[in-house]
């Protein structure tokens, strides 16, 4: 069953080996420009290939009752991402998991010839440690945490942060990350977005007009 599900699920060029992914994870409820922002800065600073965009059924710590659908989240992510190098994948909801561990050991499994570096804000570091399985996580892909202020701070003196601090990367050698054997992550600083999906959202879940051009937001209707 492994290839059907892979072709379908994974946005994977036919010749992917060697090629060095970033995986941001999200709620993308809604997404904003924040999220294109960080993937292309992660791109240049990490010299990634590519990111995905991996639409979670969920945040495992997050109250879902005001989250929109996994499909309508994915196609808001789709317009926009509106990058070549940007693909939007709802691979957890086809493999049937809302943890990152288990979404990190499966694209290791069925995609071993590719280089992934694992994605994420400040504010994510600074709760890592309730992740389910975060120390496996650091162990089996190279992380980029994106400063987020005012999180900078007290995500770096978290406890995931702390328990990792011997195996945090100086900034000058992010490049290589992707390349890295893990545990290995670096803080990556120079990008301050303060857009988050939590100011695009109304109270009852719903969004706020779309953080997207005006053309694009004929394509966002079907929101509740
Ligand atoms: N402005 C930003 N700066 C840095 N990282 C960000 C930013 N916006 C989102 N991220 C990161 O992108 C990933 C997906 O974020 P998510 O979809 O939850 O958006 P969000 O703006 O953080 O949402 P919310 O406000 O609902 O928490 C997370 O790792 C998050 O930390
Ligand atoms: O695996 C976990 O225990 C876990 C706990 C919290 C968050 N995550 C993942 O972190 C990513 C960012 O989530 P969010 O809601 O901050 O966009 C998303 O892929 C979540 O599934 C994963």
């Amino acid at each position: 069953m492994a290839a059907p599900l892979l072709t379908s699920s994974l946005p994977l060029p036919l010749h992917s080996d060697g090629l060095r992914i970033g995986l941001l994870g999200g709620s993308f409820n809604p997404p904003h420009h924040g999220h294109r922002e960080l993937s292309l800065f992660a791109m240049k600073r990490l010299q990634l290939d590519q990111v995905w965009w991996l639409v979670t059924p969920g945040n495992p710590l997050k109250d879902a009752s005001a989250l929109q659908g996994q499909s309508v989240r994915a196609a808001a992510a789709r317009a926009v991402a509106r990058h070549p190098k940007i693909q939007v994948s709802c691979l957890e909801g086809v493999i049937g998991t809302r943890y990152t561990v288990d979404t990190i050991g499966y694209l290791r499994r069925h995609c071993r010839n590719v280089r992934f570096v694992w994605i994420m804000g400040a504010d994510n570091l600074a709760q890592f440690h309730r992740w389910q399985g975060f120390r496996r996580i650091a162990a089996q892909v190279p992380i980029a945490v994106i400063d987020r202020p005012p999180l900078s701070l007290r995500a770096l003196a978290a406890p995931a942060a702390q328990l990792l601090a011997r195996y945090r990367l100086p900034e000058a050698a992010a490049a290589s990350l992707a390349a890295r054997r893990p545990p290995a992550w670096v803080y990556l600083t120079g990008m301050k977005s303060p857009v988050a999906s939590t100011r695009l959202r109304n109270p009852d879940g719903s969004w706020k007009k779309p953080d997207v051009p005006e053309w694009h937001i004929e394509r966002l209707t079907p929101h509740a």
